[in-house]
């Protein structure tokens, strides 16, 4: 029988924790059937006419808000013990109203990595769903004059997400002057790096609304324009402190029975589930609720006197995040515009000549480097499961050739220049953990920058393809003089110590922060299986970016997106 709204207020068949990125793509598509009830409980504002974040050039601006978590890492052990501050969005719509707005999807072998972890996921079944999301707007005659190309089949047209290219692109021959360059480095152009094959150069889209100029982030993509739906309640400035469990017998699992929250006032409140609950708090959140709620390392919870309801103690491992910096000159061109030129670049595209050497370095290090892991993990982590998870990593890098830096030349004004660039298939691993049962306290957050060598090797090979991006003619004719590190800091044959050294003081997180619950099987440190259940819960489910067990090359929405729309069919049919 379809449950009834709102004769019972605070009862809906589905809780979903968090409306931001992932969390309301799950409510749209689990409200479209009016006889299921739908709860999203949000622990920040709507931010629907903040101009911080409608800004389609406003990159940054909500940095440092209200709207921004700005959570602290650890200092970092590895990167002189300097901590780092970890982005996220505080709002209806979550990070994706405070993120750089990069439309780009993943390598293929880095989704078909999910099946070889035994989970049901593959490029060409989540391709379906990345149309699915996916409302992209054809660039306009001027937009594909300065590069904006894609392959129609790759593509989505009618999804509620828009996407599309900046409304005022970089014009003044840039695309030319870059396309030599890169012809010249043997970089060839990439029609469409959301086809599943990043390597090349391209002008790639984002998730903004170019006939509006906005951004587009989740709430108005997913929320808004659904928002007069009778059976889906919102609940802003609403902080869930955890889950809260039906009464069990010893032959049933536990089940959730809703969860408690704090509103507006900071009076402690609850929902009630019919259904499931659905953690989509983002991955430096939801496996702190886990924990909170008696789901994970039993040694851990005890510690601060919560009870252990589920022994999963790799609730919090695995967290992985990719770094990033800035490379400077000087420069002779003073453009407008918004400069959306990304090159991607594989191991021999960054190691040459080094490569074969690499790939041996690595393939040996890897029962070492499993070794460390498992100690950092503080003896959690399952070491065969380890190194056989950095075994397809090698793989995906060594054999399928994934792109492993990506460089992003800014547009030059004011007479200065700057390269972005990426590292972006690091091994390194740590973990997030409570500090405390209060909600309020800051969480343990170690990401573990820089743990395992060959990440400070791929970050040392992507700033040093940034600065040959410089160094080649065309593009050195309008960037003559680099700034930042500068020769006299790194001198051109600096070896690599001294490149880290560098990097090591000035790198920041990428805030692509993944695998705090990883979807994979539970003897390998996953937290959920391919239904996004929790392992060992009847009701329980992680929907976020918690859940990638690998980075992907492109930026994480895009993903995110497909595999929200993904989780909201598997939780449809596990309920018809
Ligand atoms: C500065 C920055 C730039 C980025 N740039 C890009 C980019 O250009 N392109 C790209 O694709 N990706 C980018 N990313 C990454 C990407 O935006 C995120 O990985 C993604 O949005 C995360 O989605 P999510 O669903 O996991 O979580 P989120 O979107 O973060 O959603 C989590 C939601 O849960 C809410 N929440 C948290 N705790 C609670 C609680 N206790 N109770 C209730 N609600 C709670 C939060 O307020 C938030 O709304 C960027 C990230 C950052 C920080």
């Amino acid at each position: 029988a379809p449950s009834q709204l709102p004769s019972y207020a605070n009862r809906y068949d589905f809780i979903i924790v968090g409306g931001g990125t992932s969390g309301l793509v799950l409510a749209n598509r689990l409200s479209e059937d009016p006889n299921l009830t739908v709860a999203v409980v949000e622990a920040g504002d709507s931010v629907f006419g903040n101009p911080n974040v409608t800004s389609s050039t406003g990159y940054g601006l909500a940095f440092g808000t209200d709207i921004d978590y700005a959570f602290q890492s650890t200092p970092q052990e590895h990167a002189g013990n300097k901590s780092q501050i970890l982005r996220a969005g505080k709002a209806l719509g979550g990070t994706s109203t405070i993120n750089g707005m990069v439309y780009l999807r993943a390598e293929t072998s880095q989704i078909d990595a999910f099946a070889k972890l035994g989970n049901n996921i593959s490029w060409d079944s989540l391709l379906l769903y990345y149309k699915k999301a996916e409302g992209l707007q054809r660039p306009t005659e001027i937009q594909s004059q300065l590069g904006a190309t894609y392959e129609a089949n790759q593509h989505g047209f009618e999804g509620p997400l828009t996407v599309g290219w900046p409304t005022e692109m970089v014009g003044n021959n840039f695309s030319q002057t870059l396309n030599t360059t890169y012809a010249a480095m043997g970089l060839p152009w990439n029609e469409d790096p959301n086809g599943g094959h990043m390597r090349g150069w391209n002008v790639y889209p984002q998730t903004s609304d170019p006939s509006a100029n906005l951004r587009e982030d989740a709430a108005r993509a997913y929320y808004f324009p659904f928002s007069g739906r009778a059976n889906l309640h919102l609940y802003l400035n609403s902080s869930v402190q955890r889950i809260t469990w039906e009464a069990q017998s010893n032959t049933t699992l536990p089940s959730a029975s809703g969860v408690a929250y704090k509103d507006a006032s900071g009076a402690e409140e609850q929902l009630l589930a019919n259904k499931d609950v659905i953690l989509s708090a983002g991955s430096l959140v939801s496996p702190l609720i886990l924990e909170r709620s008696g789901v994970g390392n039993p040694a851990i919870l005890k510690q601060f006197g919560i009870e252990p309801k589920i022994d999963l103690p790799n609730v919090g491992e695995n967290l992985q995040d990719q770094t990033t910096g800035s490379y400077g000159t000087t420069a002779n061109l003073n453009l407008t515009g918004t400069s959306d030129y990304v090159a991607y670049l594989n191991i021999h595209d960054i190691f040459g000549d080094d490569t074969e050497q690499l790939r041996e370095h690595v393939q040996s290090s890897i029962p070492a480097w499993a070794d460390e892991a498992v100690a950092d993990s503080g003896g959690t982590a399952n070491r065969t499961a380890i190194q056989q998870l950095f075994e397809i990593q090698h793989s995906m890098i060594f054999d399928d050739e994934v792109v492993i830096s990506e460089v992003l030349v800014k547009a030059p004004s004011e007479g200065s220049g700057s390269i972005s660039y990426w590292g972006l298939m690091p091994f390194s691993r740590g973990n997030i953990h409570i500090s405390s049962a209060n909600a309020s306290a800051p969480a343990y957050i170690n990401p573990n920058y820089f743990q395992l060598d060959y990440d400070v090797s791929q970050l040392v090979g992507t700033v040093k393809a940034a600065r040959r991006n410089a160094n080649t003619a065309p593009l050195k004719n309008f960037l003559p003089t680099e700034t930042s590190p500068g020769l006299d800091v790194v001198p051109a044959n600096a070896p690599k110590e001294v490149w880290a050294e560098w990097l090591k003081s000035t790198y920041r997180s990428n805030f692509h922060y993944i695998s705090t619950a990883a979807m994979m099987p539970k003897e390998m440190g996953g937290v959920v299986g391919d239904d996004h259940l929790v392992y060992g819960s009847a009701n329980v489910r992680v929907v976020d970016a918690s859940v990638l067990p690998f980075q992907v090359s492109g930026h994480l929405t895009a993903t995110l997106y497909a595999l929200a729309e993904r989780a909201a069919d598997v939780i449809k049919a596990a309920h018809a």
